[in-house]
């Protein structure tokens, strides 16, 4: 009866209409079996497979979902139906979501997996070789590029951030507001291009075309892996053959200085690394490795390693050195630069050319781009709508200007608890990267289940935060435990001062010597921050982005109030994946100056 229905529906449509809807169901059903076979037979027999959703959306997966609400929530909700390990799909790769800090242990560890980003998009613009994944340098390399951003290198690029900043402070103060998505962005990308890669262009090439195009090439990693014209793919793929033409000539002396220097050093990274240390000792008389090197934490759960890094130690010496971390314009004999960091890398998996090192500048782009602009757009956002932390942040600005002046030294942002209080907070609630991804290569068991070798596993940050073993109680039957309910809950949720609590929940001041919040009994110190990763590929640039961060607020809140134009602005926002996208026209905050009570701390300072 329906299939005769269907034959007569058939012949009433025009012929080019009905060749097109046999096509398409032709191959909905060819891709609907290809999807069976893989789910039943695509995996070796005799193993229990972990669970997941039967249905997915065809190439798009859950992205379709994660799209449209709060993806805590969601992957929440999946944890409470298949438990801490599950099957997923997302833009046409096959994903196993594993929320069992135990059993990721081992692959955070480069133990039978490793640091693979499955999307095709991300591939086809970064391509499919990395470097990182070579454990037999990684360590090495790791303490290079590490030493490029110790602290004498984070002290000497306060003054260039702290710069940047005030051009974009001035431009908001001239209309005492701020939009501040939009300008996040724009400030993230002058930050990413200007002091952390430090691009160095021909006088002919206009910078702001330049960061146009690197918008561009940003845009299109995480998306269709479609290479049609006018997707986002398609545009970043052209943007990308743009910057590196303009790249490629104008890099030529710096690298092929870097060039000889590698092979002096035999080709090797630790020799490299450790011929770039001895120059840096010599040259500013203080050895930044040591404390550059974020130690990797024992274990992924072990994240006292990964918090009590993130944010400028504040015991470390700050050597007011002027050496140069830059890319493009370091010279051979001061400290290593990331760029050149990232060079040697490549070189020694036999990539050494000039093209790959126009690359590798893009790759920098992309650690620094968009993740230092969603960190600062994500701790805007949650302390725009929450005056009680602003008014803490202010009070303890008044204590560090009484101490060490007005000026923003990299001192002064070390002695500012509360400040990487609050920092730590935004990153637990609103996390500046929704985690990372590990290729197997040996089965992994999780609890009951095996994943196979070969597939692709997921740690996701929010989900790691919602289970947090201190902070969760255990209780699945609510909407979202409370400590991440920051949507309905932003009072119960938002708690700068469970990072100066103890594990007792004892309030303010154990962590630093802080006495600044208002620490309640039920704030106990969480022991998951995975935002910036977990194991031996902890994020590098960390203290960097803590570093950023601080100094724009302090610099801000010393001034003003921040005020939502829209104050339910968190609450409409609909896009928080893969970055938290608020709903148009939400995203105004109003500079409301402090008025007297600036001017007289400045003045008494
Ligand atoms: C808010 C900003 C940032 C966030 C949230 C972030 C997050 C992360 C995460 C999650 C990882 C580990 C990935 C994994 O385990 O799969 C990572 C690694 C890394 N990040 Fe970041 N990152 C940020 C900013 C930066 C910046 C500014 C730089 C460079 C200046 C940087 C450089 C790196 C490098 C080089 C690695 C690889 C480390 C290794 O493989 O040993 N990141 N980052």
């Amino acid at each position: 009866m329906a299939t005769r229905a269907l034959l007569n529906w058939l012949n009433e449509l025009n012929p080019t209409t009905r060749a097109f809807a046999v096509l398409w169901t032709l191959s909905a059903g060819v891709y609907l079996l290809f999807a069976l076979y893989r789910t039943i037979f695509g995996f070796k027999a005799g193993r229990k497979l972990p669970p997941g959703p039967w249905f997915h959306f065809p190439l798009l997966g859950d992205s379709v979902h994660l799209a449209a609400g709060n993806p805590v929530k969601f992957f929440f909700e999946r944890f409470k139906r298949y438990g801490p390990v599950y099957r997923t799909q997302m833009l046409g790769s096959r994903i196993w979501v594993v929320a069992d800090t135990g059993a990721l242990r081992p692959p955070l560890n480069d133990q039978g997996a490793f640091m693979q980003i499955p999307f095709r998009s991300f591939r086809a613009l970064m391509g499919e070789d990395s470097f990182i994944r070579e454990t037999s340098f990684h360590g090495p390399w790791r303490k290079l590029f590490g030493s490029a951003l110790g602290p004498p290198q984070l002290s000497a690029l306060v003054p260039r951030i702290e710069a940047v900043m005030r051009e974009h402070l001035a431009a908001w103060e001239a209309v005492g507001r701020i939009n501040i998505f939009r300008e996040a962005r724009l400030l993230g990308l002058d930050l990413a291009v200007d002091v952390i890669t430090r691009v160095d262009l021909p006088p002919d090439v206009d910078r702001a075309w330049f960061k146009g195009q690197v918008e561009v090439f940003l845009d299109g990693l995480v998306g269709l892996p479609l290479r049609l014209p006018g997707t986002a793919l398609w545009r970043a793929l052209a943007a990308r053959e743009r910057l590196v033409r303009v790249l490629v000539p104008h890099m030529a002396e710096q690298h092929a200085r870097f060039t000889q220097e590698w092979k002096a050093a035999g080709e090797d990274v630790a020799r490299y690394a450790a011929a770039r240390q001895e120059q840096q000792t010599s040259c500013s008389g203080v050895t930044a490795a040591t404390a550059a090197t974020a130690p990797a934490p024992a274990s992924p759960d072990d994240v006292s390693a990964s918090t009590a890094a993130g944010a400028p130690a504040s015991n470390a010496s700050a050597s007011n050195s002027s050496s140069s971390s830059s890319s493009s314009s370091s010279s051979p004999a001061g400290p290593p630069s990331m760029i050149e960091a990232q060079w040697a890398g490549w070189a020694a998996i036999g990539r050494g050319d000039l093209v790959q090192a126009a690359h590798s500048v893009l790759h920098l782009l992309v650690a620094s781009g968009d993740t230092t602009r969603t960190a600062l757009f994500n701790t805007w956002a949650l302390l725009a709508v929450a005056p009680r932390v602003q008014d803490e942040l202010f009070q303890e600005q008044k204590k560090v200007m009484e101490q060490h002046g007005p000026e923003l030294s990299y001192q002064a942002l070390c002695a500012m608890p509360y400040m990487d209080a609050t920092m730590k907070e935004c990153m637990r609630l609103l996390p500046a990267a929704f985690g990372g991804f590990r290729r197997l290569t040996a089965d992994l068991p999780v609890g009951d289940y095996v994943i196979p070798a070969g597939e692709v596993i997921w740690y996701v940050t929010g989900l790691l935060h919602c289970l947090d073993p201190v902070l969760w109680d255990g209780d699945t039957s609510g909407y979202l435990p409370t400590h991440m309910d920051w949507q309905r809950n932003l009072e119960g949720a938002f708690r700068p001062e469970r990072w100066l609590g103890g594990g007792g929940g004892g309030g303010g001041g154990s962590d630093g010597g802080s006495d600044g919040g208002k620490g309640q009994p039920g704030d106990v110190r969480p022991r998951t921050l995975s935002t910036f990763g977990m194991g031996s590929h902890l994020c590098l640039g960390m203290n960097l982005v803590y570093l950023e961060v601080k100094l724009l607020l302090a610099l801000v809140l010393r001034k003003y109030r921040l005020r939502p134009e829209t104050p339910d602005m968190l609450r409409r926002c609909r896009r928080l994946f893969p970055f938290f996208v608020p709903e148009r026209g939400t995203d105004g905050v109003l500079l409301v100056p402090r008025a007297g009570e600036a001017a007289a701390v400045v003045a008494a300072a």
